[in-house]
């Protein structure tokens, strides 16, 4: 098989050797087309092109640099044609996974969430299908995919999957007086976890869940209620809050974020809905208590709990507010925000029976 690489400067040709400018890695080891020994699906299996890596160094702390070695040993077990792209900069998975999926079936995001999040924005509306690597911090997505703990991954997952496709989450908003649209795969949070995600990428020193701990006991310290006008789309019409004070607004395609907090603890990542659990205004000495019940995923049903599974959602912030999707930070959001599913519009590899 013939990978052209002429559109892709920063890839070499030579076997599995490192180039001199760019790390990035072509490993040709046999002539064995994708859907040779794996149960793909049928826009998949017809692409006669091999998986592309798109692999962050800087994931999981800087840690994600050392598995480079350990993909290219495994990858050449599996006797496929490959490309492994490192990126060099934030963003850039995004501008890879563009340029990949002319030539690719499988684009597999390595890293965690933030870089799920970088290849999802390229491929959601394409036949391309994105596969998951989890060498991140918190690697939230994987579990939705899998039975098996990240740490436990290896690759053969990758090997051993279907093709099915999930929802995915469109979030319209207003930041340094310019309107975005970005698309979130997992989660996306606002206030008090917008400013979590935020403290967590300046973390360097902590690993893992353990990040996301520390920097919600810091950011708890001084974080002051927002007010916001939300309106919920949800199946038995629109739900609305005026004026309301709201310590956290978390809407879920996945069910957990952060680690361990079950944020939308009854989300399907496939049921062409986004779970919606707003936390009215606590009190600091309170926030024990939620954390628990966060952790637990038992929050619903609590009074200073909204919780629904809506369509769309749009929000009025009275004051410039950080917000997260899938752990990438936005600061100074500001107006109104919508945010909307887009119903099974990315393929990904899954190991799991999606229901
Ligand atoms: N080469 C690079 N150098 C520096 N930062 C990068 C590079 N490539 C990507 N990034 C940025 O690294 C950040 C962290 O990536 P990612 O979220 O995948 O890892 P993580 O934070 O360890 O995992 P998780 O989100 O699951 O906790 C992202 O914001 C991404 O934009």
């Amino acid at each position: 098989m013939n990978i052209d690489l002429s559109g892709s400067p920063q890839l070499i040709t030579k076997t599995g050797n490192k180039n001199q400018s760019a790390d990035s890695y072509v490993l040709r080891n046999a002539l064995k087309m994708i859907d040779a020994n794996t149960s793909h699906s049928a826009n998949a299996s017809k692409k006669t092109y091999p998986y592309w890596f798109i692999l962050n160094p800087a994931a999981d702390k800087g840690r994600a640099k050392k598995r480079v070695d350990w993909l290219k040993k495994s990858l050449k077990r599996q006797e496929l044609d490959t490309v492994i792209q490192l990126t060099t900069m934030p963003s850039e998975a995004t501008a890879f996974a563009s340029q990949a999926k002319t030539c690719a079936g499988i684009i597999v995001a390595c890293g965690g969430d933030g870089t799920l999040n970088e290849v999802t924005q390229s491929l959601v509306h394409s036949d391309s299908v994105l596969g998951c690597l989890p060498i991140g911090s918190a690697n939230d997505f994987f579990k939705n995919i899998s039975e098996i703990e990240a740490e436990e991954a290896g690759i053969s997952h990758l090997f051993n999957a279907t093709v099915q496709p999930v929802d995915v989450g469109q979030v319209f908003y207003q930041a340094e007086h310019t309107s975005s649209s970005r698309f979130f795969l997992n989660s996306f949070g606002l206030g008090f976890s917008g400013r979590i995600a935020k403290m967590a990428a300046a973390i360097t020193w902590l690993k893992g869940d353990l990040t996301y701990i520390y920097a919600l006991l810091k950011v708890a310290a001084n974080y002051e209620a927002m007010q916001a006008n939300v309106k919920l789309h949800t199946q038995d019409g629109i739900i609305s809050l005026d004026q309301e004070k709201i310590y956290m607004l978390s809407i879920g395609n996945g069910k957990v974020e952060a680690g361990k907090f079950k944020i939308a603890p009854q989300a399907e990542i496939n049921d062409g809905w986004l779970d919606v659990c707003i936390l009215k205004d606590i009190s600091r000495s309170d926030l024990p208590r939620w954390i628990l019940k966060y952790l637990t995923g038992k929050q619903i049903g609590e009074s200073q709990i909204v919780y629904a599974k809506a369509k769309k959602i749009e929000i009025e912030l009275f004051r410039p507010e950080c917000l997260h999707m899938d752990g990438e930070v936005i600061e100074n959001v500001q107006g109104k925000l919508t945010i909307e599913v887009r119903p099974r519009a990315l393929n990904v590899l899954s190991s799991k029976k999606l229901s």
